[in-house]
């Protein structure tokens, strides 16, 4: 068996004197799609804020490649190969589709501390923000502000600035949020292609788009992963029926959210 890509052990946040993320432990396999699901309020995306560097834990371990990272700060889990998208647009909304690319290219490469590094390197980054703007499909927006992209276009460009550092571990929080069925569907496409061979762990509310694409999902209820398994166990498993899937399946198909 090979080492997890990322593993969680016992880990615990508490704000004030409430606990809310209860103990959490699991592993994710090097080119695992896992999907994290659970009702509002649950915890994901202060499970994402502990992973990512952001939220330090009460306790408990948070494991990259096999190092304890629960300590370090955003910028350094991020050095070590893992990326994370927001919720919240994290775009330079006047800059252009290339500019940002190039911006989060350079960041990631360390050149806002060295500008002499900077000017002998600038070609690279250049060839690399070129390479990643094929890859989301936006060349032919190359010049345009972000603030003047298709919502679905941000969202790919989003993804194109959370991988450009070259992370292998990539956590995306609600990626289709606000989207079309045929925009989820062409970006969930886009997502898999530029994310593959990568670790992949999304938030993510629409039940379609997790059961057709995740690997392996985590149901969190309450702070705690009350599920962690194939799409297939995971449907057919009573105490996530009742606690979470039983109410949202039957709101999503009777047309709600
Ligand atoms: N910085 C904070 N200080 C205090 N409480 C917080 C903080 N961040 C989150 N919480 C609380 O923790 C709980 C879990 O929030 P979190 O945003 O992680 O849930 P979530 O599962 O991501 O929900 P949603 O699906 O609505 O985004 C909520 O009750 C929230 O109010």
């Amino acid at each position: 068996m090979s080492q997890p890509a990322l593993e969680l052990r016992d880990l615990r946040k508490s704000f004030g004197r409430t606990e809310i993320i209860r103990g959490v432990s699991m592993a994710v396999n090097p080119g695992e799609n896992v999907a994290i699901i659970g009702p509002n309020g649950a915890g994901k995306s202060t499970l994402f804020n502990l992973i990512s560097g952001r939220f330090a834990p009460t306790s408990g371990e948070v494991l990259l490649h096999g190092q304890r990272i629960e300590a370090l700060p955003p910028y350094e889990v991020n050095r070590r190969g893992l990326a994370r998208s927001f919720q919240v647009s994290n775009l330079f909304t006047r800059l252009s589709v290339f500019e940002n690319l190039r911006c989060a290219v350079l960041w990631s490469l360390g050149y806002r501390y060295a500008f002499w590094r900077f000017l002998s390197r600038a070609k690279d980054a250049n060839d690399r923000a070129e390479e990643i703007m094929r890859m989301i499909h936006l060349e032919n927006r190359r010049d345009v502000a972000a603030m003047n992209l298709t919502y679905a276009e941000q969202r790919a460009l989003e993804i194109g600035i959370t991988i450009a550092g070259g992370a292998d571990v990539v956590l995306l929080d609600e990626p289709t949020a606000g989207m079309s069925r045929s925009e989820t569907s062409h970006f969930i496409d886009l997502m898999l292609e530029v994310t593959t061979g990568k670790t992949l762990l999304t938030v993510e509310h629409d039940m379609g788009v997790v059961f057709n694409v995740a690997d392996r999902i985590a149901v969190v209820v309450y702070g705690e992963v009350i599920a962690f398994d194939t799409p297939e166990k995971v449907r057919a498993d009573p105490k996530v029926q009742e606690a979470y899937l039983g109410s949202v399946l039957a709101e999503q198909a009777a047309g709600g959210h």
